[in-house]
C-alpha cells in the first residue's frame, strides 16, 4: 500500500479487493471457457477503463481467443456520461460470423453498450455477448440491456481503480473504491 497511499487517501472506502476481483475473474474466465467450448470468441475491449479487466480475463479463458480494441467516447463531464456515443478508434478486424464478447469496466445508465451492442450486430456477428467487471443496476435507463456476465453489482457511487479513471487519475490504483466526493465537487 506504500506507493499508493497518496491517491488512497482520496477514497471514502475500498469497495472491492484485488483479491476479489482476482476471484471472480477467475470465475468468469472458467464460465466463458466452458459456455464457448469449440469456438474461437473474439474478445473486444472498451478502451481505457477495461483494459485492466480485458487483460487479466483473457488469461483465465482456455480457448483460442483473439483480442480487438475500441476507444468510444461519451461526451459529457468527468463523473457523468451524456448519452452521446462517438466512436474514437473501431476494430481493426471484421466481424462477420464471430462469436463476439464485449468487455466493459462498468455498465452505469447502459447508453454506451446498448449502442455498442446494436452497432456490432448491424456488422453481421454471429453472437455478441457482453462482459462486465461491475454493474450499477440502480442507474440504469436502457432497461432492456442484457448484460450476459458479471463480475460485481455495485451501489451507486463514483468508483475508481482497476481501470477505472476520475479524469484520466486512479486507473493503477489494484482495489476498486468509492472516490471521495470532495475530490469531484459537483461535476
Ligand atoms: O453505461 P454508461 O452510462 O453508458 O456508462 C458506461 C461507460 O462509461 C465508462 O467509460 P468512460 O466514458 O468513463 O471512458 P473510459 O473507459 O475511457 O474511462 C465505461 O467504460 C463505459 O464505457
Ligand atoms: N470511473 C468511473 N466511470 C464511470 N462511468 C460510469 N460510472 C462510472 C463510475 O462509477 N466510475
Amino acid at each position: 500500500m506504500e506507493q499508493s497511499a497518496k491517491i488512497y487517501e482520496d477514497l471514502d472506502r475500498i469497495l472491492v479487493t484485488k483479491e476479489e476481483i482476482a476471484e471472480k475473474v477467475r470465475e468468469l474466465g472458467q464460465k466463458i471457457t466452458k459456455d464457448y467450448a469449440g469456438k474461437e470468441p473474439v474478445l473486444v475491449c472498451i478502451l481505457k477503463g477495461a483494459v485492466l479487466f480485458f487483460s487479466d480475463l483473457m488469461r483465465e479463458i482456455d480457448l483460442p481467443v483473439t483480442a480487438d480494441f475500441m476507444a468510444i467516447s461519451s461526451y459529457g463531464s468527468a463523473t457523468k456520461t451524456s448519452g452521446v456515443v462517438r466512436v474514437l478508434k473501431d476494430l481493426d478486424k471484421d466481424i462477420v460470423g464471430k462469436d463476439v464478447i464485449i468487455v466493459e469496466d462498468i455498465v452505469d445508465t447502459g447508453v454506451t453498450l446498448n449502442y455498442l451492442k446494436s452497432m456490432l450486430a448491424h456488422r453481421g456477428a454471429a453472437s455478441i455477448r457482453i462482459a462486465a467487471l461491475l454493474d450499477k443496476t440502480a442507474r440504469r435507463t436502457v432497461p432492456d440491456l442484457k448484460v450476459d456476465y458479471v463480475c460485481f453489482d455495485i451501489p451507486d457511487a463514483f468508483v475508481v481503480g482497476y481501470g477505472l479513471d476520475y479524469d484520466q487519475t486512479y486507473r493503477n490504483l489494484p482495489d476498486i473504491g468509492v472516490l471521495s466526493p470532495k475530490i469531484y465537487g459537483d461535476k
